[in-house]
C-alpha cells in the first residue's frame, strides 16, 4: 500500500485548511442540505451533489465508512433565504394547480433520478422535512425553554443576539452593511438577523401545510428543519454538514443559532463546514431557480449531451472556484470523455476478461464500505514502479478534493505509451472510484445521445455517408461537399478517418 496523505478539506466555519480527523476514528457522519423541491434541479444545484458525492468517495477512498443525510425540503423555504416572501413550495402548487404534496413527490423522484444519472450514491438516509414535524416543535419547544426565542404576531423568533458567536461562519458585521441588508419581517424583531423559528398561519387563510403547536397553527421555519434532521440522525456533534455557498451568510449561520442553543454549548454542530462555489452563466450570474435562468439535466440531455460528460465538465474545476457554463467547454468535455472511454475499450479489449476487473465493474462501492476492498483487490496486482500513480491520485484528493489534478494523472496513465494494458487499466480502475465516471461500464457509442430536436435518423445519416463515400472514390467533390453540408444542417458532424468517417451529433448552442 502506498503511503497515504493527511486529508486536508477546507472549512469554512474559520476559513481554513486543516486536517481532517474525524470524531469517531472509523466512521464518519455526513449531512448535506437537499433540494427544495418545488421545480427541477438545475445543473447549478446539481453541482452541489457531485461536490458531495466527490466528498463522500474521497472518505471511502481513504477507508472511512460513512453515514450521509440528504434532506428534502418540501415545506418552509421561503422565496427569500430570510423571512421575506412566499413559502415556494405553496406558491408552486398555486401556480400549477396541483396539492402541495404531488409538487414534492414529483420533484423528489425527478431529483433522485437526475443523481442516479449523475452516478451519484445514493445518501445512506433520504429526510423528508415535513416527515419530522414532532422533532421540530419538541426542538423549537426547548429553544423557548432556553431563553433564547419570542413570540410576535406571525410567528417564533429566535434571538441571534442570545448567541454569543452569532454569524461567525459567515464572517457577519453585525454592526454594519450586513446588518441593514438583512432588515426584514415584521414589528418587534429585535435584531435584524434574527429569524423565525416558527411562523404562523394568517388568521384569514389556511395555508396549504400547516401544523397545531403550542403556539398556534402553522408552519416550520426552513432553518429549524436542518438542525432538527441533521442532529437527529447524525448526533449533537457530527463531521461535516455541506452545502452552496449561498447558504454560509443566512441558513448555515442560523441553524448553528440553533444548534448551540438547543444543546448548551459553543459547538457549532458539524466540525466542518463545506461549501461549493456557484455555477455561472456568463457575467458571472449564478444559475438560479428563483430568476428562471436555468437548464435542467434533462435540457442538457435532450441536447446530445450525457450526463456522465456534465459530470466531468464540473469535475474539471476545483469545487471552490466560480465554474462558468457554456456549451464550447460542455462540447470539449465531450470530445475529452469521448477519448478517454474510447482508450479504456481498447486497453479492455486488449487485457479481455480477468476477475480483478469484474470486481472493480461491478457497482459494490455504492453503500461506500467495500472501497477499501476494491481498492485493495486492484493495488494487488498493481507493479512496485507504478504505485506511484496511486500515491498521485491519493495527494490530489487530499489536497482537498483537488479533482483537476486527478484528471491530469489520468490523462498521463491513458497517453502512457509504455505502460502494459492490465496495469493501465487496474489504475483507471482505481482513478475511477474516486472520479464515478463509470469509465469502465460506459461504450463509447453511449455518448452519442440523440439530440430531442433531431429530424434525421441514424439509417439515414449512414446512408448519406455511404452515398458522399462513393461520391468520393469517384472524384465528385462537389457531390461530397453537398452531402457534408446537408449532414451538417441535420446537425451531424462528420470526420474522415484512417478507419473511415465518423459521424457525431452536433451540440446546439456550442
Ligand atoms: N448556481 C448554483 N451553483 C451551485 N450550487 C447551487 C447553485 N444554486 C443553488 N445551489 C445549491 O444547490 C442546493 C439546492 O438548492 P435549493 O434546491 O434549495 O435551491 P433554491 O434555493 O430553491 O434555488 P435557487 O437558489 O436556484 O433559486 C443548495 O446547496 C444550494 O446552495
Ligand atoms: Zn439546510
Amino acid at each position: 500500500m502506498t503511503k497515504t496523505h493527511p486529508l486536508m478539506l477546507f472549512n469554512s466555519y474559520g476559513r481554513e485548511l486543516s486536517e481532517f480527523v474525524p470524531i469517531d476514528p472509523e466512521h464518519v457522519r455526513v449531512y448535506s442540505c437537499g433540494p427544495t423541491v418545488y421545480n427541477y434541479a438545475h445543473i447549478g444545484n446539481l453541482r452541489a451533489y457531485v461536490f458531495v458525492d466527490t466528498l463522500r468517495r474521497t472518505l471511502a477512498w481513504k477507508g472511512y465508512d460513512v453515514t450521509h443525510v440528504i434532506n428534502i425540503t418540501d415545506v418552509g423555504h421561503l422565496t427569500s433565504d430570510a423571512d421575506e416572501g412566499d413559502d415556494k413550495m405553496e406558491k408552486a402548487a398555486e401556480q400549477q394547480k396541483r396539492t402541495v404534496w404531488d409538487i414534492a413527490a414529483h420533484y423528489t423522484e425527478a431529483f433522485q433520478r437526475d443523481l442516479g444519472r449523475l452516478n451519484i450514491m445514493s445518501p445512506s438516509i433520504w429526510s423528508k422535512a415535513t416527515d419530522h414535524i414532532q422533532e421540530m416543535i419538541a426542538f423549537a419547544q426547548k429553544l423557548e425553554d432556553q431563553g433564547v426565542t419570542y413570540t410576535l404576531e406571525d410567528g417564533v423568533y429566535f434571538d441571534t443576539s442570545k448567541v454569543a458567536s452569532y454569524g461567525k461562519l459567515g464572517l457577519l458585521d453585525l454592526e454594519g452593511q450586513e446588518a441593514g441588508k438583512r432588515v426584514s419581517g415584521p414589528d418587534g424583531k429585535r435584531n435584524p438577523s434574527d429569524f423565525a423559528v416558527w411562523r404562523f398561519s394568517p388568521t384569514d387563510k389556511q395555508r396549504l401545510m400547516e401544523w397545531h403547536t403550542p403556539w398556534g397553527i402553522g408552519a416550520p421555519g426552513w432553518h429549524l428543519e436542518c438542525s432538527v434532521m441533521s442532529t437527529k440522525y447524525l448526533g449533537k456533534m457530527f463531521d461535516i454538514h455541506t452545502g452552496g455557498i449561498d447558504h454560509r451568510q443566512v441558513h448555515h449561520c442560523n441553524e448553528i443559532a440553533q444548534n448551540q442553543a438547543h444543546a448548551c454549548t459553543d459547538h457549532p454542530g458539524a466540525n466542518w463546514w463545506m461549501h461549493n462555489e456557484f455555477l455561472v452563466l456568463r457575467d458571472s450570474e449564478k444559475m438560479s431557480k428563483s430568476k428562471g435562468n436555468f437548464l435542467t439535466l434533462q435540457t442538457l440531455v435532450d441536447r446530445g449531451i450525457h450526463p456522465l460528460v456534465y459530470r466531468l465538465f464540473l469535475l474539471t474545476a476545483s469545487y471552490r472556484s466560480n465554474l462558468e457554463f457554456t456549451w464550447e467547454a460542455l462540447d470539449g468535455s465531450r470530445a475529452n470523455l469521448r477519448r478517454m472511454l474510447l482508450r479504456v475499450q481498447r486497453l479492455r479489449d486488449e487485457v479481455g476478461p480477468a476477475d480483478w476487473l469484474r470486481i472493480a465493474s461491478e457497482a459494490k462501492y455504492q453503500s461506500g464500505g467495500p472501497f477499501t476492498y476494491i481498492r485493495n483487490a486492484l493495488c494487488a496486482g498493481l507493479d512496485r514502479a507504478l504505485t506511484g500513480y496511486v500515491n498521485a491520485l491519493d495527494q490530489a484528493i487530499s489536497n482537498d478534493l483537488h479533482t483537476p489534478q486527478v484528471l491530469v494523472k489520468l490523462g498521463e496513465i491513458l497517453d502512457h505509451k509504455k505502460m502494459p494494458a492490465e496495469q493501465a487499466l487496474r489504475l483507471v480502475a482505481l482513478y475511477d472510484l474516486v472520479l464515478g465516471l463509470n469509465l469502465l461500464v460506459t461504450d463509447p457509442a453511449d455518448l452519442a445521445l440523440r439530440p430531442a430536436s433531431a429530424t434525421i435518423s441514424d439509417e439515414e445519416i449512414n446512408a448519406l455517408i455511404a452515398q458522399r463515400t462513393e461520391a468520393r472514390k469517384a472524384k465528385d467533390f462537389a457531390a461530397s461537399d453537398r452531402l457534408r453540408d446537408q449532414l451538417a444542417e441535420a446537425g451531424v458532424a462528420i470526420k474522415d478517418g484512417p478507419t473511415g468517417t465518423e459521424w457525431e451529433w452536433v451540440v446546439a448552442g456550442a
